[in-house]
């Protein structure tokens, strides 16, 4: 019997954004690269101030909606809210350019920010950020970028209990922290995809979790 050969997956493009980013990455001072051999992970404390977070978290408040995913049906998968925050307000934008500087990317190659927040019993089950190539949805992501390169997000408060970002094929789970930025490389260091990114908002247990994610795209998400 014949084995169909998997498609190659890796990429030039996506293996040198990998570089990029985390040469940029580990040259910055107060960014620390995670203890990992299975994902390129980097915490960046005290990314926003309290006023920042403050202010991002009421404008999640205020727009927030039940969340979405693209490729599940399961209601207990994404139970927390979520929105679009506007990228040429003048609360967002200063942010937005700053986490683009931070990876040394074009903020045309990040989608919209999404502030998410997760009361208590809330949560994002395991998933990756990349795109699956196979799925009918891929088109459509091509015409606004193609795949997903790097992940950040940031939390926006510290939260009484639960509420961790687990990476359990990488062996990393990170507590909520007020500004703590995190930065991720969905992809393998060929530019393939990488499986062990696999990661979850593990359900809050006490108190509300707020945080805002940005992930960025291999060419550029707003079309010029
Ligand atoms: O809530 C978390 O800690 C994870 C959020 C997440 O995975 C995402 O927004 O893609
Ligand atoms: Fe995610």
């Amino acid at each position: 019997m014949l084995f169909r050969k998997k498609p190659v997956r890796t990429s030039p493009v996506r293996q040198h954004y990998g570089e990029a980013v985390s040469a940029r990455l580990a040259a910055n001072p107060a960014a620390e690269p995670a203890k990992s051999d299975a994902i390129q992970l980097f915490y960046h404390p005290d990314f926003l101030s309290a006023g920042q977070c403050a202010r991002l978290r009421a404008m999640i408040d205020a727009n927030r909606r039940p969340s979405t995913v693209l490729s599940t049906a399961d209601p207990d998968y994404r139970t927390s809210d979520s929105c679009d925050m506007d990228r040429w307000s003048p609360e967002v934008r200063p942010t937005d350019e700053a986490i683009a500087e931070l990876l040394g990317l074009d903020p045309l190659q990040g989608e919209t920010m999404q502030g998410q927040r997760y009361a208590p019993g809330q949560q994002f089950r395991a998933h990756c950020d990349w795109f699956s190539e196979d799925q009918p949805y891929w088109p459509a992501m091509q015409q606004c970028g193609g795949q997903r390169t790097w992940t950040t997000m940031i939390y926006l408060n510290d939260v009484e209990e639960g509420g961790a970002t687990w990476f359990p094929l990488a062996g990393l789970r990170v507590n909520p922290k007020r500004g703590l930025l995190l930065a991720w490389n969905n992809m393998n260091p060929d530019g393939s995809p990488n499986d062990k990114t696999l990661h979850e908002g593990v359900a809050v247990m006490k108190g509300t979790k707020y945080i805002v994610t940005k992930w960025f795209r291999e060419g550029n998400w707003i079309q010029g």
